[in-house]
């Protein structure tokens, strides 16, 4: 390490003589490095300010976005930036070179997020208490809020895509989509076997609550339909089993699913997916 950045070996007690006594070496040193990240950050910054892909989105990245991604970048989550896969209310999602696999990088808007609908789905989670109303500390606390969904509803055996690195308001993870193009929703896929894929979305919200957590905006928009496969996404307002409102998010996350395959010709009810899942798991263990 010291060999690689030049810095002197503490181990050498050789005296460097009288001459250069007043000089503190490793000083100068830390601030050569300091100015060459300064540089190569800057330059990182111009190179995502003029490329084509970001240019609509300016707003996104103030200086401290630009950071997270630069920092995602020398972390080798990130090895290129591809263009925008959709621009939400709260986020906008890309596509990138991650460790040479495609990924999905959701970048939210610190300034233009509705931060009291955020306040409202993080509030009794015991993870997240004590945020207090700054805005940008709920919308940071979203996005690990997210990241931390994703891992325990992966853990749960629900399929959703694969947190990989989350940063500041930066969130990468795995790709869903069919020779780079990103998968359709499951209201845009032609399905074949409704049945099935209403069996399948119904196991998940079942494994989902089971784990305590309910999804909270659940529909046909948020469930992906690739290489086969159903993945459920924008878990990042899922709330606890302790949520005040948490059975209210369940009853309409069932109404939404239940009417969706009804237009897709099932005889489904939303109160009797609620009372499914209900009956078929614990969340309280
Ligand atoms: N991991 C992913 N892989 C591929 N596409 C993705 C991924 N995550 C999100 N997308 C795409 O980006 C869109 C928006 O994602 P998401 O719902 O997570 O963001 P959002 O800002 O909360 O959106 P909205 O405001 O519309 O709810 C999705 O509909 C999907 O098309």
């Amino acid at each position: 390490m010291s060999e690689e950045y030049g810095l002197l070996d503490p181990e050498n007690t050789e005296s460097p003589g009288d001459e250069w006594e007043e000089i503190d070496v490793s000083d100068t040193e830390a601030d050569r490095i300091a100015r060459k990240r300064d540089r190569e950050f800057n330059q990182f910054r111009e190179r995502v300010k003029d490329s084509d892909q970001f240019k609509v989105e300016q707003s996104v990245f103030d200086d401290a976005t630009l950071a997270a991604l630069y920092k995602l970048v020398q972390d080798g989550y990130v090895q290129a930036f591809g263009g925008p896969i959709s621009s939400g209310k709260e986020a906008t999602v890309y596509s990138a070179l991650g460790e040479e696999v495609e990924v999905a990088v959701k970048i939210y808007r610190i300034n233009a997020s509705d931060f009291r609908d955020m306040r409202e789905y993080l509030v009794g989670d015991p993870r997240f208490e004590e945020l207090g109303g700054d805005k940008k500390r709920i919308v940071l606390a979203w996005v690990r809020k997210e990241y931390a969904n994703l891992k325990r509803a992966r853990k749960a055996g629900v399929r959703v895509p694969e947190p990989i690195a989350v940063q500041r308001n930066v969130l990468v993870m795995e790709f869903m989509g069919n020779d780079g193009r990103r998968a359709p929703t499951l209201a845009d896929a032609r399905l074949e076997n409704p049945e099935t894929a209403y069996e399948v979305v119904r196991e998940y919200m079942r494994r989902l609550f089971d784990s305590g957590l309910v999804h909270g905006d659940l529909s046909e928009y948020n469930i992906l339909v690739s290489n086969g496969e159903l993945c459920i996404i924008d878990v990042g307002q899922a709330v606890t089993y302790h949520h005040p409102n948490s059975g209210e998010f369940l009853t309409r996350d069932c109404a939404n699913i239940a009417s969706f395959f009804q237009r897709e010709g099932l005889e489904v009810r939303g109160d009797e997916l609620e009372e499914w899942i209900r009956e078929n798991s614990n969340p309280e263990t």
